[in-house]
């Protein structure tokens, strides 16, 4: 009997994979840092049972037409926009992502950009190692305080509300937009609802933890960027393209905000020519949300099962409904 034939479209290290090959027939991308191209992409789909994919793998209407046996997509993220789920879903073909196992892991590391860009821990950072620290001044250096200020998560889901949940150790008052209440999160954080103007015109921190789907594409655009306050700061680590990155760059060009904290960019990897990057008070990071080792072998082993799941004829662990 022929085995199904898995392809993963990035180098992964997991000793489990070793097992696998005895039930599965597997095939790897080669590269871990290099995406797999389009047209070998297409050639994979065409013969694959079952794809694991990574974020900058677009599962859209053209390969799902070629991909003739493929039963289930298993999506290293828990974002799944790279992915037309209706046309997978209509095509039968299951679609897994990573929700959970990277929770407290994204959490971390927004709370850890919001500290950043507001202490303004890289600028700093950089001064001392480039030998430019010529010594102690009153207001060398001098960022924002977090502690006692407002934070404001648009998108109080899983992550938004863990990061909430860090707010509190900094006293913090907590407002949230979503477009459904989380009375939960308000029971256990004393978080209060607002509508999204009202969470922009008021809050110190606005962190922006939504999926990006058609309503959040751009929402934070020259409007709402003038709307915040002088000395807010915008924390992205959602997806680039909830924001516009024109709006925001004049938004802070123009002193309307304070600052960003950015782990998401619209075009990834961001050029290094973009003129956001050449702002100081903009701190960029590499998409690395969800990136301690942990929580990425977590994440691996997640899509592994639940291919295993759906190519043995049982329900994936984590599955994206429609
Ligand atoms: N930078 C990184 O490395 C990472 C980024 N992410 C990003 O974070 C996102 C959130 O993940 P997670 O917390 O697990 O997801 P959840 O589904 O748990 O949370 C998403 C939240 O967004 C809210 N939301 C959805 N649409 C809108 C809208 N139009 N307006 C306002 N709020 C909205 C939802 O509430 P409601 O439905 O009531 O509106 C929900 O509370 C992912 O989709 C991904 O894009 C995730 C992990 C790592
Ligand atoms: O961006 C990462 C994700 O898990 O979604």
């Amino acid at each position: 009997m022929t085995k199904p034939y898995v392809f993963i479209t990035r180098k992964i290290e997991t000793e489990v994979l070793k097992e696998w090959t005895e039930t599965f027939e597997v095939k790897m991308w080669e590269y871990e840092e290099r995406p797999v191209p389009r047209a070998i992409l297409l050639e994979e789909a065409a013969k694959a049972d079952a794809l694991l994919t990574m974020l900058s793998d677009k599962m859209d209407r053209e390969l799902l037409d070629v991909a003739k046996n493929l039963k289930v997509i298993a999506n290293l993220a828990v974002g799944y926009d790279n992915i037309d789920v209706p046309s997978a879903t209509e095509k039968g073909i299951t679609v897994c992502n990573t929700p959970d196992v990277l929770t407290d892991t994204t959490a971390d590391l927004a709370f850890a950009l919001l500290m950043a860009t507001a202490r303004r821990i890289v600028e700093a950072a950089e001064i001392v190692k480039e030998g430019k620290w010529t010594g102690w001044s009153p207001m060398l250096l001098a960022g924002h305080d977090i502690h006692h200020k407002t934070i404001g998560v648009v998108g109080m889901g899983k992550i938004g509300e863990t990061v909430a949940k860090r707010a509190t150790g900094f006293d913090m008052d907590i407002l949230y937009h979503n477009r459904s209440r989380n009375v939960a999160a308000e029971e256990r954080l004393g978080a209060r609802y607002t509508s999204f103007e009202e969470l922009i015109t008021t809050s110190d921190f606005i962190v922006c933890l939504t999926p990006l789907t058609n309503e959040t594409a751009g929402m934070f655009n020259k409007e709402a960027f003038m709307k915040m306050k002088q000395s807010a700061i915008f924390i992205n680590v959602a997806r680039g393209a909830v924001a516009d990155e024109e709006a925001l760059y004049e938004a802070l060009v123009k002193g309307e905000i304070a600052g960003a904290g950015l782990d998401v960019f619209k075009q990834e990897p961001i050029g290094p020519d973009h003129p956001l990057l050449t702002l100081p008070n903009v701190v960029a990071l590499p998409h690395i949300g969800s990136a301690s080792v942990e929580t990425r072998q977590g994440m691996i082993m997640l899509c592994l099962d639940n291919i295993t799941h759906v190519l043995s004829g049982k329900q994936p662990k984590t599955i994206v409904k429609l």
